[in-house]
């Protein structure tokens, strides 16, 4: 983000159509896991479709300090060359993750079992997230950390010369926690078990494999699943190539939905179980997609994504589907604004560590947008208007790219335009989202930081 020039405010208008086949960029959790995995693998790495976003770009950053060498050719075409498990370097300056959760949790996991002090540190929404979660396994794996009261960033973690496997068991339904400790097992002599009892995205699991790791998951018969790594194995650098984020498509996906005269069709978009949730919902809130062209490349599956206008319904969005559409309820939130009747979602308190308090910033830029919601500690329920959603408002982003993307969606359909207050921060995970959305027929302006 571009911290020296203010904020900046971005007002998008009322569309009348939108069309056209866009690509979003590539997902922003592979390209971490790419990135990492790319340096502690013996070997260059080569990736494919690397998410450009800041928070992946710091990822990169911090994994030159532990001695990768990085670069990218001119095609977009990414190349890391590894250290190797086991040989990563100390860095020597303070890691700074800027607005990553997933980059700062899982460097954290990396580096946690290296006879070495790492520095971490990130912008003024990651520096408010809990690391907690991700300190409390790497200590009992034999780490020393160094933290603000609460384990918050900026913070130093010491590995031990010989760290320890463990069993741990999840707490709450994290990906980035159980690849932390994944992550950190890797170099850990002996086997780590990670339990997981509400299953989260699992690409963490499928890259170490991907990479020549020994790690085996089972699914067991209560829903919950046991991970296990032998530590100490050599990785082998790879081709990884990384289909587009659903995270990011579910904009353009949802703005099709809710504008008028809109048909948008989505490329490569990835559609790995564990990330499906919002297009479950959509469908069974009466969207109109259409799925054509799946396909498995690297070990992911994909699909090419058709959204059309839509009379969407209100519906209940089971609990247990928030650990695959978690990133995904915000702009849920606006589609459930332009839905007949109430939508139920329960289940949200992870909502609550997020970039922001996402689950109180989505009911305030319901409210200044002129939309009924009500909520609790762990749910939101939204009123639907078809047709009627007010706008009008500016909505505080509290530097949360999912936040200013939702309600810069909402405006497109809304019948007043609606302002977001800075829109900097979409650049950690979406730097082409203004340009993208255009080129379907959306209308933004920039505002001057007075306006
Ligand atoms: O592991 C990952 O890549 C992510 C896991 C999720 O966070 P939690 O692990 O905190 O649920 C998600 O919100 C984040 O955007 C990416
Ligand atoms: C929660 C998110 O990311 P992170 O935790 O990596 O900051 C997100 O992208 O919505």
């Amino acid at each position: 983000m571009d911290a020296s020039s203010g904020p900046q405010p971005l007002r998008s208008h009322h569309t009348k159509t939108l069309s056209g086949t866009v690509r979003v960029p590539g997902d922003k959790s592979m390209s971490h896991r790419a990135l990492i995995l790319g340096t502690l693998a013996r070997g260059t790495t080569r990736i494919f479709g690397l998410l450009e976003g800041e928070d992946v770009l710091a990822t990169a950053d911090a994994m030159r300090q532990y001695g990768a060498k990085i670069a990218r050719d001119e095609d977009g075409t990414w190349h890391v060359d590894g250290v190797g498990v086991g040989a990563l370097l100390e860095p020597s300056e303070v890691i700074d993750c800027g607005n990553a959760g997933t980059g700062v949790r899982l460097i954290m996991g990396m580096a946690a079992t290296y006879p070495f002090a790492s520095t971490f540190t990130g912008d003024g929404s990651l520096r408010k997230r809990p690391m907690k979660r991700v300190l409390d396994p790497l200590e009992e794996m034999g780490a020393q950390v160094l933290a603000r009261d609460g384990g918050l960033l900026p913070l130093t973690i010491r590995g031990n010369d010989t760290p320890l496997p463990v069993t741990y068991t999840v707490p709450m339904p994290s990906a980035q926690v159980k690849s932390a400790v994944l992550l950190a097992a890797l170099s850990t002599q002996g086997t780590t078990t990670v339990i997981e009892p509400i299953p989260t995205r699992d690409h963490s699991e499928r890259m170490i494999k991907g990479f020549g790791g020994d790690l085996t998951v089972v699914e067991n018969e209560d829903g919950s699943r046991t991970i296990t790594v032998e530590g100490g194995k050599v990785l082998q650098a790879q081709d990884v190539t990384i289909p587009a984020d659903p995270s990011s498509a579910a904009f353009p996906l949802v703005a099709a939905l809710i504008a008028p005269n809109a048909e948008v069709v989505i490329k490569d978009v990835m559609l790995n179980p564990t990330r499906t949730g919002l297009i479950a919902t959509l469908q069974e809130m009466g969207a109109d997609l259409t799925i054509t062209n799946r396909r498995t490349e690297g070990g992911e599956e994909l699909a090419d994504i058709t959204a059309r206008s839509s009379q969407l319904k209100g519906i209940t969005v089971p609990a247990e589907r928030a650990p695959s559409m978690i990133d995904e309820y915000p702009v849920l939130a606006v589609a459930a604004s332009f839905a007949e009747g109430e939508t139920h979602m329960p289940g949200l308190h992870e909502l609550r560590v997020k970039e922001s308090d996402r689950l109180a910033a989505v009911v305030d830029g319901l409210t200044t947008n002129g939309v009924h919601s009500e909520n609790g500690e762990d749910w939101l329920t939204v009123t639907g208007t078809p047709g009627a959603v007010p706008g009008g408002g500016t909505v505080i982003t509290h530097l949360d790219h999912r936040i200013a993307m939702a309600f810069l969606v909402m405006g497109l359909a809304s019948q007043q335009p609606v302002t977001v207050d800075d829109g900097r921060v979409i650049a950690t995970s979406f730097p082409a989202f203004g340009g993208l959305m255009s080129g379907l027929g959306a209308s933004f302006t920039r505002l001057s930081n007075h306006a």
